[in-house]
């Protein structure tokens, strides 16, 4: 089955004065897939999702969002998407129990069972107010506000702030069985890459000066592939990365870890173009985090 585009971004510019942080960048998530928007500190996730819901207007080019631009979405069309943004509630004054008391009003399939399987989980009373909690309480409290309004199109701007590791577990199960429950949307960025390698289906890579990879999960676990040279087989003037070779880094063990979307034969090949013998050569296996870092460098 062929389903529309959720989300389409065309032509997107935009800088901060002098500094371009996206170049003409442009994709499109269809509804029912999860996106994964993942990238170093700083180089434009939280900028992309301004946009995306209206609040920043860009430089140059058009997005829309579930049909309508961004810049004009319709308080419908706003009702019908879940954002968490920096994690906060704007009413942190409010009780658990206001709290759902004033947004259940706003969202008419407010699921009561959603928010309160989640809120439980904190042990709190429901005239605790959300001031007098910690970071990660508010951020539990935030998620179950917005897997209660059962969107249809869930935006998660690093959602997994002051969360510990169970709860950071339990949200990504309720995540991966929302989205493959109904025809639901998502994107997400994080900065917690091994949870995205469980729940997305599509990866955006940006990278700095507007740079962007956009692919499946599967094609991008499956061509990205991670070579290692043994300390004593590393020439004293490493490789260059180019064409073939992604990336060359020194390992704290005086090897070498060279990144490239190429077969053995292929990389073998460069290396010996640049009077490298590649014999010693060995692939690693890599998890996401892993490929994530090859791929967007270290530092
Ligand atoms: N209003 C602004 N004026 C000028 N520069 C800005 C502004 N907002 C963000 N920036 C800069 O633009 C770049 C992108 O910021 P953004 O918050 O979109 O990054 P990010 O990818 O979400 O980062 P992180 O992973 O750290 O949350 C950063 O270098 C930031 O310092």
């Amino acid at each position: 089955m062929t389903h529309g585009a959720a989300i389409t971004v065309d032509g997107l510019i935009h800088r901060y004065g002098p500094r371009t942080i996206h170049d003409g960048l442009g994709f499109q998530v269809h509804e029912g897939r999860i996106l994964g928007l993942l990238g170093k500190n700083g180089v434009g996730k939280t900028t992309l999702i301004k946009i995306l819901m209206g609040f920043l207007a860009p430089s140059a080019g058009t997005c829309r969002v579930l049909g309508e631009p961004s810049h004009a979405l319709s308080a419908a069309t706003k009702r019908r998407i879940g954002l968490v943004f920096e994690g906060h509630l704007a009413y942190d004054f409010m009780s658990i129990r206001e709290v759902e008391r004033f947004f259940s009003a706003w969202y008419p399939k407010w699921r009561r069972d959603v928010f309160h399987d989640l809120i439980d989980r904190l042990g709190l009373p429901l005239t605790h107010r959300i001031r007098h909690m910690s970071e990660g309480q508010r951020s539990q409290v935030v998620l179950g506000v917005v897997m209660a309004q059962d969107p249809d199109l869930l935006i998660l701007d690093d959602y997994t702030m002051g969360l510990d590791a169970g709860y950071r577990r339990l949200f990504l199960d309720y995540l991966i069985h929302y989205a493959r429950a109904g025809r639901k949307t998502v994107l997400v960025t994080s900065h917690v890459v091994q949870d995205m390698e469980r729940l997305v289906d599509d990866v955006i890579f940006l990278r700095r000066g507007g740079r962007v990879l956009h692919t499946s999960l599967a094609d991008f676990m499956a061509t990205f592939r991670h070579y290692h040279l043994p300390h004593e087989a590393v020439p004293h003037a490493l490789p260059d990365a180019g064409e073939t070779l992604h990336a060359v880094e020194r390992e704290a063990d005086g090897g070498v870890s060279i990144f490239a979307f190429h077969d053995r034969a292929t990389v073998d090949a460069a290396l010996r173009r640049q009077a490298v013998d590649p014999s010693a050569l060995e692939e690693r296996a890599m998890t996401l985090e892993d490929a994530f870092v090859g791929y967007t460098g270290r530092y």
